[in-house]
């Protein structure tokens, strides 16, 4: 790693408030200046811009959603019904101030009425423990042509419950000719649920298969009960017969950790998994992606690391099956599971619990991380469009892991003082032995996602680790972290 490679972390100085992001709060105000020889990133003013939509409409797929949208299945778990675009914080009073009078509070009586009765879900607040009780009531209003409540019912004076909401916007956008049937394999992972997130926005009928291993029930559960929903718990190494249009396969773990826990049965959920669902792809004649990794670079050490070889899905065309291959270089993003050793949750679960940080080695080692909204907009743009040959989908900005620590300890700090709870002192970076065959580079060579499905990260480094910092930080809140 050459010197011209490392970023500086410019300064932290006090500076005017804030424009409202996530969530309608106005920060303190901590500039944080961080530059690379390939961007410099300000974390004022005119880069602060939300971003406010993700998706693209191309390849007659239109897979653009609201990001506050999204926001509401992940960043505050149950209780965000009100909180789309407009102002709430994270402690779990406000979270309730402005809340709509049939959500309970305590011990006191639930109100729900009529078509919300009829089309809501119920919500129990209680002070004691500090905990959501979430009950789906929900009766989805009864079919798509039905008048709906527009994308405006997202606002904060809405009192139309979040299921409702949902289905709003599911209903503004499909129409039942172009609804796909999707099945999601791994689809309760962490990237699967946001695919799912996603697919079930616009109006796809989806069916996520998973065996739960590290996936879980809770990143899907608020689709449990929509009509296009569906989730089965089933192990892709066991044939699987449905009828789809197009197969997402997802599934297989994706944490050191997990998949050396059992490595036989990882190398059969590869194998046996994607034969499996390979199959099911030629009888349907459904468009098959396959999500592989840039390990399949193995430690490149030349730049730029990982350029786009191998064409798997050229071999198989002659037998029928219309195959996408997608290369996932390091992604994070709300819904990780806070244990999984990957190195983003690591530090972010560290930092805000007062922790050492954990570097392997001497940090020097590089990775580039990208936003789980972008990798989302990828697979669904590869799915979707002509490109048959492998395509890297990932970050181009390499950092060192040592400096990437450093950055997360300083959005750690930042938001914990927004949020009023600063720690007493610094984390510590410590070092911990390196793992074996750790690569040393990796960056992603994203030349032919630009240029055949015309993809390219919207999201900066900062803007999703802060916002992953907000997610752990609530689920610290509400215990369950
Ligand atoms: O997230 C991913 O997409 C990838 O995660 C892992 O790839 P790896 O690059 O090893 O990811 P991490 O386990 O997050 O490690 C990244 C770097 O951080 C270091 N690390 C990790 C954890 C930690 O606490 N401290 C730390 O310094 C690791 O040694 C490594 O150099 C998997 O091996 C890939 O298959 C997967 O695609």
């Amino acid at each position: 790693m050459s010197a011209k490679h490392a970023w500086t972390r410019v300064v932290t100085t006090s500076l005017p408030a804030r424009s409202t992001r996530l969530a309608g709060e106005v920060s303190s105000g901590v500039k944080l200046l961080w530059k690379t020889n390939d961007a410099v990133w300000d974390d004022t003013a005119d880069t602060l811009q939300d971003i406010k939509t993700v998706g693209h409409n191309r390849n007659g797929f239109d897979s653009v959603v609201e990001t506050d949208v999204l926001r509401s299945l992940y960043l505050v778990g149950g209780a965000v019904l009100f909180g789309l675009g407009s102002g709430f914080t994270s402690s779990s009073d406000s979270l309730m101030s402005g809340a709509p009078s049939y959500l309970k509070q305590g011990s006191e009586t639930t109100n729900i009425t009529g078509t919300q009765k009829d089309y809501g879900s119920e919500q129990t607040y209680d002070k004691n423990t500090n905990t959501i009780q979430y009950t789906t009531v929900a009766k989805f209003p009864p079919s798509v042509s039905s008048p709906m409540p527009s994308a405006s019912a997202s606002s904060v004076s809405s009192p139309i419950p979040r299921h409702c909401m949902l289905q709003a916007h599911a209903a503004r956008v499909v129409h039942a000719v172009h609804s796909l049937t999707i099945a999601v394999t791994g689809g309760a992972g962490f990237v699967g649920s946001h695919l799912v997130d996603r697919l079930m926005l616009l109006g796809h009928e989806v069916t996520v298969l998973d065996n739960f291993f590290t996936g879980s029930r809770t990143t899907v559960s608020h689709w449990v009960g929509h009509p296009n929903f569906e989730m089965v718990r089933h192990d892709v190494v066991e044939p699987f017969l449905i009828e789809v249009d197009q197969i997402y396969h997802l599934a297989c773990p994706a944490s050191p950790p997990h998949y050396q826990y059992n490595a036989v049965k990882t190398i059969k959920t590869s194998f046996m998994g994607t034969l499996n669902m390979l199959g099911l792809a030629k009888r349907t004649k459904a468009r098959f992606l396959i999500t592989s990794t840039s390990e399949v670079y193995g430690d490149p050490r030349s730049t730029p690391s990982a350029r786009t070889t191998g064409d798997t899905s050229t071999a198989l065309a002659p037998d029928g099956v219309d195959v996408r291959v997608a290369r996932i270089f390091n992604t994070f993003g709300p819904r990780m599971n806070p244990y999984d050793g990957r190195v983003v949750s690591n530090f972010i679960i560290q930092a805000l619990k007062g922790e050492d940080m954990t570097v392997y080695g001497d940090g020097k080692q590089t990775r580039s991380f990208q936003y789980i909204h972008d990798l989302v907009d990828g697979l669904i743009l590869l799915m979707n469009g002509p490109e048959t040959r492998p395509v890297n989908i990932g970050s181009a900005h390499e950092f060192t892991i040592l400096d990437f620590a450093e950055a997360v300890r300083d959005i750690v700090e930042k938001v914990q003082k927004e949020e009023g709870n600063p720690l007493a002192k610094r984390v510590n970076l410590i070092h911990k032995d390196m793992p074996v065959d750790d690569p040393q580079r990796r960056r992603a060579d994203t030349s032919r996602a630009k240029e055949t499905l015309g993809w390219e990260p919207k999201w900066e480094l900062w803007q999703g680790v802060e916002e992953m910092v907000r997610y752990y930080s609530a689920k610290m809140k509400e215990g369950a972290i």
